[in-house]
């Protein structure tokens, strides 16, 4: 039987993500939609799927087994906590909230549940590039990592809607995430650097360098840039004792012309991570068809919105933020 699934949030992910569980995968089904904005819901609802106005009637329908979150950050506490009251499995969108307080709260519930649920779409450790390279250095040949870079450059973000917190809050979570994940450590501080303002993006802070201290020494360095127009280009490089680790950048067909020669870039998130989309649905398909869930988990959405929490405090101290953790509960380890 498919699995049942009631979509929060029709905008730009979740027509993505729509289109994928409709038309893309097997074993699900997208029975039920919901939006603030009830008309794009009504315009986007694939047939037969049935619009809710009330989030809670959807979360809590007999006819929806398992819920896909692709609203605002700030809505998600909320939707979360009731996806837990009604003992669903939930896939919530980056970021899993934007407060510690809302993050603590989604933990709380989760533990007291006594089974995962949750499972946040931190897409990245479902491409098969970064899969590549967290086996390279897993493997060990290439010892210790020491230092890891990683790029974030979107060529633009929705004016109006990406607001002053998101760099930090919205986008560097991946790069906090994928950071935890590859290196198998925590991060316990951070450090923010903010260079001369690109015009393009008007008031918005924007390139900004983050630093990460992980628990092991090791450091990571981060660009985000949100408004770099060229198009959406994702680097990451791990330094380790006896060499270094690379991702790819996307293959893409050679173009010699007059101009030189030359590569496509993607042009946004869609395009470059589809593969890791349909693969990190696939294995939530499997997992909420089983009552649970897998890969990031509520504690990696915690921690991640504990390094964004950080990022904005250093931003205003211009100091090395500290982070302090609860400790990991049984249920995550
Ligand atoms: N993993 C990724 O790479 C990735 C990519 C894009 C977006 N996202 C995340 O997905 C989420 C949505 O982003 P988007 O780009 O699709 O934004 P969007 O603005 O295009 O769409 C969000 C939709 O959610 C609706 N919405 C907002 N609050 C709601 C609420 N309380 N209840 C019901 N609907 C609500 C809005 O009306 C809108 O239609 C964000 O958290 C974003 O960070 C993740
Ligand atoms: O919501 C998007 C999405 O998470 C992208 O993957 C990221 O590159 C963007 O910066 C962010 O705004």
């Amino acid at each position: 039987m498919s699995l049942r699934v009631g979509v929060i949030g029709t905008g730009m992910i979740g027509q993505d993500h729509i289109r994928r569980l409709t038309k893309v995968l097997q074993g699900v089904e997208v029975v039920a939609v919901n939006d603030i904005d009830e008309n794009r819901a009504t315009a986007i609802a694939p047939e037969g799927a049935k619009v809710f106005t009330s989030v809670k009637e959807l979360i809590h329908s007999e006819t929806v087994d398992a819920v896909v979150i692709c609203s605002w950050g700030a809505a998600h506490e909320e939707q979360l906590l009731e996806c837990i009251a009604a003992g669903k499995p939930v896939f919530c969108e980056k970021p899993m909230v934007i407060s510690e307080e809302s993050a603590l709260k989604v933990l709380a519930a989760e533990v007291a549940y006594g089974k995962r649920l949750v499972q946040v779409g931190f897409m990245r450790r479902f491409d098969a590039d970064y899969r590549r390279l967290k086996a390279v250095i897993d493997g060990g040949t290439l010892g210790t990592p020491l230092m890891y870079h990683s790029t974030h450059r979107n060529p633009s973000v929705p004016e109006g809607l990406y607001t002053s917190d998101m760099p930090l809050n919205d986008t560097l979570v991946h790069d906090a995430d994928i950071s935890r994940w590859l290196l198998s450590d925590e991060i316990d501080a951070v450090e923010v650097r903010v260079p001369r303002r690109s015009t393009r993006g008007g008031e918005l802070r924007d390139p900004t360098i983050v630093l990460l201290h992980m628990a092991s020494g090791a450091i990571v360095d981060v660009e985000i840039s949100v408004n770099i127009a060229y198009g959406y280009d994702i680097r990451g490089e791990v330094s380790c004792e006896l060499g270094v680790a690379a991702l790819p950048n996307r293959p893409a067909t050679v173009i010699s012309d007059q101009h030189g020669i030359r590569q496509a870039i993607p042009e946004d998130w869609r395009e470059r991570f589809i593969e890791a989309y349909d693969q990190e649905f696939r294995e939530w398909i499997a997992a909420a068809s089983a009552g649970t869930a897998t890969g990031p988990s509520a504690w990696d959405g915690y921690a991640a919105t504990l390094t964004a929490d950080a990022a904005l405090r250093a931003v205003t101290s211009g100091q090395r933020e500290p982070i302090k953790r609860i400790s990991k509960p049984d249920l995550y380890n």
